[in-house]
């Protein structure tokens, strides 16, 4: 199989969250062109599910994400998105393609254990990790231990990196709908001008991190869009601002969380306005097994020509969280040497990193559940 190519197919057509359908009649097509003596294939929602049966009736999970960002690529490849102000920047093609590298060599060759290949939709949001595991997808083949990769443009390829414990933040999206009193651009006086009042609360919401949150402790308050009015001489009767809130600790959500709540409230009173408040999807953070790190770690350090580098933890949010509030498990950063990074629209890893994954993992899960 031509993992590159399969990438390259995967990259074409990104799709938003639960609506990955393309996305999933690719896995399925290149699934049934694997062995299928071993493999039990199902679907959910737009994810697909795959049990491999091996010898030991312990089971080893690998999940890869699939949805695209709403970014319009400026890659200038020639495999660039179809689709268009959809991309894959975020790795999930490479995802994707590892694991069908990982899953194809477990067809042909029997693996130590039963194993699990989760292609779950939605990561990016709203999230399917935690409806997944609500519906009792897994219930029959309950994993003793998962895994999953995320590209990292930062490192070169032939690098992993990971740590025990925390790995990633737990995040908030942020929502905010702004509702005053429009009119003549001429007639201040007589409107509730919601630019103006989203532009100070955009700018009130930075004093949280810098004025509330310990400084020990960490966050994230990111405003990505902020959008208002209609013409330029109507004062906007609307405004809407939308972004993500990313914190170390669940105190610390909290307490953003709050002074979120006590700052719309002063906005109200000074603007005369309604404000409504969504905090979307939420992610709890992604902690790692201390021992299966250490597993993963005396292994990389064992393999030709890969490099184990220990990573500090990022305020990037993964829903495989969820997964590992149940499961012991690890994610681990995969060197893509990219650059320009995650959710920039020229992002570009480098392709040589793919079979440095499927090999890689292969070997480990080689090894598990013997
Ligand atoms: C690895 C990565 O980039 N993950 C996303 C997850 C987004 C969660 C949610 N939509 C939010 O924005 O809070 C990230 O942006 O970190």
């Amino acid at each position: 199989m031509d993992w590159n190519k399969l990438r390259r197919a995967f990259h074409r057509i990104p799709e938003l969250g639960f609506c990955e359908v393309k996305t999933q009649q690719l896995i399925l097509d290149t699934i049934a062109n694997m062995r299928q003596t071993r493999l039990t294939v199902q679907t959910w929602k737009t994810g697909v599910i795959v049990r491999v049966r091996g010898k030991s009736a312990y089971t080893v999970a690998y999940r890869a994400d699939m949805d695209g960002l709403p970014l319009s690529e400026e890659t200038g490849y020639e495999f660039a998105s179809i689709h268009k102000g959809t991309m894959h920047a975020c790795g999930h093609d490479f995802h994707m393609t590892i694991a069908l590298g990982i899953l194809a060599h477990f067809s042909e060759v029997e693996p130590p254990c039963q194993l699990v290949f989760i292609f779950q939709p939605a990561e990016e949001g709203p999230g399917g990790a935690k409806p997944m595991l609500e519906e009792g997808v897994l219930k029959d083949c309950w994993p003793d231990e998962m895994y999953a990769l995320h590209i990292d443009p930062t490192l070169p390829v032939g690098t992993v990196s990971t740590k025990p414990g925390l790995l990633f933040a737990h995040t908030s999206e942020l929502f905010i709908d702004f509702h005053g009193q429009g009119g003549h651009a001429a007639y201040p006086h007589k409107a509730n001008d919601m630019v103006v009042a989203a532009a100070h609360f955009v700018t009130q919401l930075q004093t949280i991190v810098a004025r509330n949150i310990d400084p020990l402790s960490s966050a994230v308050v990111t405003i990505g869009v902020i959008q208002g009015g209609t013409k330029q001489n109507v004062i906007a009767e609307t405004a809407r601002i939308e972004g993500t809130i990313r914190t170390l600790s669940e105190e610390a959500m909290e307490t953003v969380k709050s002074r979120i709540v006590a700052l719309t409230k002063g906005i109200e009173a000074a603007f005369e306005c309604k404000m409504m408040i969504d905090y979307g999807a939420n992610y709890c953070g992604v902690h790692n097994d201390a021992t299966l790190v250490s597993d993963f770690r005396s292994f990389t350090e064992s393999a030709a020509q890969m490099t184990y580098h220990e990573a500090t933890e990022a305020m990037t949010g993964e829903d495989f969280g969820y997964f590992l509030n149940e499961i012991p498990g690890l994610m681990f950063w995969l060197g893509v040497d990219s650059p320009y990074g995650l959710h920039d629209v020229r992002l570009a890893p480098k392709e040589e990193a793919i079979e440095v994954a499927i090999r890689h993992m292969t070997g480990f899960l080689e090894l598990r559940g013997k």
